[in-house]
């Protein structure tokens, strides 16, 4: 379609069948939406239909089959041409399908002319990937990967003419080393087909590779680590699938393909994890010592048991009701206008994280004059903690909608630092039993939650190391503690779980790192809007 005169957007109105009716079809160019409505009077029409061009996933010239053909007497006469348009269409719960609609006439030459039309704009969506590399871990979650990657997320790449390097794994850390061998840069994204600790790897290896590239030591845990500008698409395979769940809204392959196949773009925070100047991990959802630790250290040697392994080790764990001494130190993340203790969650073009972006593209413009972190004020915290939480995102997932902090920001440059301190079982329940409701988990006063930027633990355990005050029948005692629940003190460190893995260290540095990689995401959609939008009964809506 040609510009019109004063730089306007063109629009291509026809009347074209669907089904057996003659349906008025708008490509408008200017609102960036296809529009398809019965052009009877109001009282007699059937719904009004738009779908944006940017949720158009393919169209194809369609033979029109025996059964589609049966759309009224004279038509069976005449040669029809008839095209598809398959788009993206919006369910309940954040659930996209792909549906498709068919436009037929009998003008040859009209029906090239759309698809021609449709074609151009679909070309015109720069942000949509043509090349991508896919990891797929056979193991993860209900070992379902491969299957789910072949039978619902293959078909649609192929349907968006997106072609793929596709790499089953053999073993653990194979996408991640592979991601430092392959030529990267030709690929528009890196898709992972598994749980949090399969994208935790395709993170890894993306990342590290391009600090690698860039002569960045990630050893320094002060250094300004590159942004990573090839996407990650997830598509969910695994057990928690916690960080495609706080991106999308849901836990879904063909959702997440979808979302990968628009283009969609979600910048998200990521931590880095050091230990005396040793780089250990990165982390974008769950930072958590003592309970969540505990947890994981106890399911990893349940593996077989598959996901279930988490309600196992979760009961046990509940159960032992360990706490564990320690010293915090974290600095407030000023930077952020929100708050842990928000009504409103990040949602998709949430403002606060667009205010982050903006200040990140400044510190870039003038980073001669960039806040220097090591001057601005440290707040020390010691105490007894049953669990330590420190989470970049909400972390929702299917176990707990709304997440460890319902509020927290995918892309604004903060974590919120959760701490638990010590208190009775039942209370910690009532804590717990908060992750699966709506009620605020914070309004407890054996809870803390701060928004920060960086903070650093060392157990009391590692200070008495230190220090040279740890004799060998204290360890022991503290092994002796462990085994007897009734007995909940602990002189034994627990471990620090990472997004589903175990760090060695206790005493870490984190440090999180604005925006420093991308998702095919397009974030959490406010619910109700999007769902009256797309069939509306009202002619004025269109028009
Ligand atoms: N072929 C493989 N064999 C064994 N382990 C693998 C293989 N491919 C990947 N892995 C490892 O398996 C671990 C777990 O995988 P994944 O995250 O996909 O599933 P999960 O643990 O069930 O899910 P979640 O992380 O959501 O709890 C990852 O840390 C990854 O390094
Ligand atoms: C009596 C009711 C009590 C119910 C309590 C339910 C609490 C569920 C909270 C779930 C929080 C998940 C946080 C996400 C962590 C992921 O980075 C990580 C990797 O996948 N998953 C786990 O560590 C797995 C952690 C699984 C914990 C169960
Ligand atoms: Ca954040």
């Amino acid at each position: 379609m040609e510009r019109l005169p004063g730089g306007r957007r063109p629009r291509l109105v026809s009347s074209l069948g669907l089904g057996r009716r003659s349906w008025e079809v708008t490509l408008d160019e200017e609102r960036g939406r296809l529009a398809w409505r019965d052009p009877r009077p109001p009282r007699r029409a059937g719904e009004n239909c738009f779908v944006p061009i940017s949720e158009i996933i393919s169209v194809e010239e369609t033979e029109l089959n025996k059964k589609q053909r049966n759309i009224g007497k004279w038509q069976k006469m005449t040669k029809l041409h008839a095209f598809t348009v398959y788009y993206v269409k919006k369910a309940r719960n954040h659930r996209w399908r792909c549906s498709d609609v068919t436009f037929w006439c009998v003008d040859e030459h009209l029906c090239n002319q759309w698809i021609q039309a449709l074609k151009e704009l679909l070309e015109m969506q720069k942000s949509r990937p043509k090349q991508l590399l896919v990891y797929i871990n056979p193991y993860g979650g209900k070992r379902q990967g491969k299957r789910i990657y072949e039978q619902k997320v293959a078909p649609l790449f192929s349907l968006a003419s997106i072609s793929t390097d596709v790499v089953i794994t053999e073993h653990a850390n194979h996408a991640k080393d592979n991601l430092f061998e392959v030529n990267i840069y030709k690929y528009d994204g890196v898709v992972c087909v598994g749980g949090d600790g399969m994208f935790s790897e395709v993170m890894h290896g993306l990342i590290g590779r391009i600090q690698k590239d860039s002569g960045i030591d990630q050893n320094n845990p002060k250094a300004s680590l590159v942004q990573c500008n090839i996407r990650i698409g997830i598509i969910p395979a695994g057990s928690t699938d916690c960080i495609c769940y706080s991106t999308v809204g849901i836990s879904d392959p063909v959702t997440s393909a979808l979302h990968i196949i628009v283009g969609d773009c979600q910048p998200l925070d990521v931590s880095s994890v050091h230990h005396n100047n040793m780089f250990l991990k990165y982390s974008v959802s769950l930072l958590g010592y003592g309970f969540y630790g505990d947890i994981l250290k106890d399911s990893e040697k349940k593996r077989w048991m598959g996901p279930m392994r988490y309600d196992y080790s979760g009961f046990k764990t509940f159960l032992s009701h360990h706490y564990y001494e320690g010293t915090i130190a974290y600095q407030p993340a000023k930077h952020t206008l929100g708050s842990p203790r928000d009504k409103d969650s990040c949602r998709t073009g949430c403002y606060i994280c667009k205010k982050s972006e903006q200040q990140l593209a400044e510190q870039h413009k003038d980073c001669g004059l960039k806040h220097e972190e090591g001057e601005e004020e440290w707040k020390v915290i010691k105490g007894k903690f049953l669990a330590i939480n420190a989470v970049n995102m909400s972390c929702a997932c299917p176990r707990s909608p709304k997440g460890l902090s319902p509020a927290a920001h995918l892309a604004d440059g903060s974590a919120d630092l959760i701490l638990v301190r010590k208190c009775s079982r039942f209370d910690f329940l009532r804590y717990l039993v908060r992750h699966t409701n709506q009620d605020d988990q914070f309004d407890f006063p054996f809870v803390d939650v701060y928004r920060v930027k960086s903070f650093q633990f060392t157990s009391k355990l590692s200070e008495d190391n230190e220090s040279n005050v740890m004799d060998i029948g204290k360890k022991r005692f503290g092994q002796f503690c462990r085994d007897h629940p009734a007995c909940c003190c602990n002189i034994v460190n627990s471990t620090w779980n990472c997004d589903g893995e175990t760090l060695d260290s206790s005493a870490i540095e984190v440090r999180v790192h604005c925006q420093l990689m991308k998702l095919f995401a397009r974030g959490i959609e406010e619910n109700c809007k999007d769902e009256a939008a797309y069939s509306q009964n009202s002619a004025e809506q269109l028009l």
